[in-house]
């Protein structure tokens, strides 16, 4: 087999790894910065006052080197540790807006969805591993949030 050619000390790598879990949540779309007449006419369908549902699909992705020992950028055993966590736990089948103390007075996008969801795995996860959080809403909506 071609030995790769280079100095004696390998090539940094960088790699990406990404886990994808879903989960069932069911929410509202409602500013309280709006009146209900605003809310209507911007949320149209999902002001409805008794919600809807979605199951997310949440695609989680960490950047980092390839570790030349473990040949690995993080454990995917860790990574599922951390969506159980962050996602499952405090998210799955639950009402975003009313069993989710963040979302009480943050409207319940996706995009607000893809920041917690940063903002909470960003804290649990080794330091600027968290690439990417991309959630799919439903078949045709994908948010993409990557912490700017
Ligand atoms: N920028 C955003 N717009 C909308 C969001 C959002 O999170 N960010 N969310 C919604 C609603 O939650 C809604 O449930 C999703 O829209 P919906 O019309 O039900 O889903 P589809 O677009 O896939 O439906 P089709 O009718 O099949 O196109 C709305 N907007
Ligand atoms: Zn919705």
């Amino acid at each position: 087999m071609a030995e790769s050619s280079g100095s004696n000390k390998a090539a940094e790598r960088i790699g990406y790894i990404t886990r994808v879990q879903s989960f069932s949540a069911c929410h509202r779309l409602h500013s309280l910065y709006l009146s209900d007449e605003e809310n209507k006419k911007v949320y149209g369908k999902c002001n409805n006052p008794y919600g809807h549902g979605h199951n997310y699909k949440v695609e989680v992705t960490v950047r980092g080197k390839i570790d030349p020992v473990t040949g690995m950028v993080m454990n995917l055993t860790d990574l599922k540790r951390c969506i159980e966590e962050v996602i499952m736990i405090p998210l799955d089948h639950k009402n975003l807006d009313k069993d989710v103390p963040y979302f009480a007075n943050v409207v319940s996008t996706t995009e607000n969805l893809a920041v917690y969801i940063w903002d909470n795995m960003v804290k649990d996860l080794p330091a600027s591993l968290l690439y990417e959080i991309r959630i799919h809403e439903t078949d045709k909506n994908i948010v993409i949030y990557r912490g700017e």
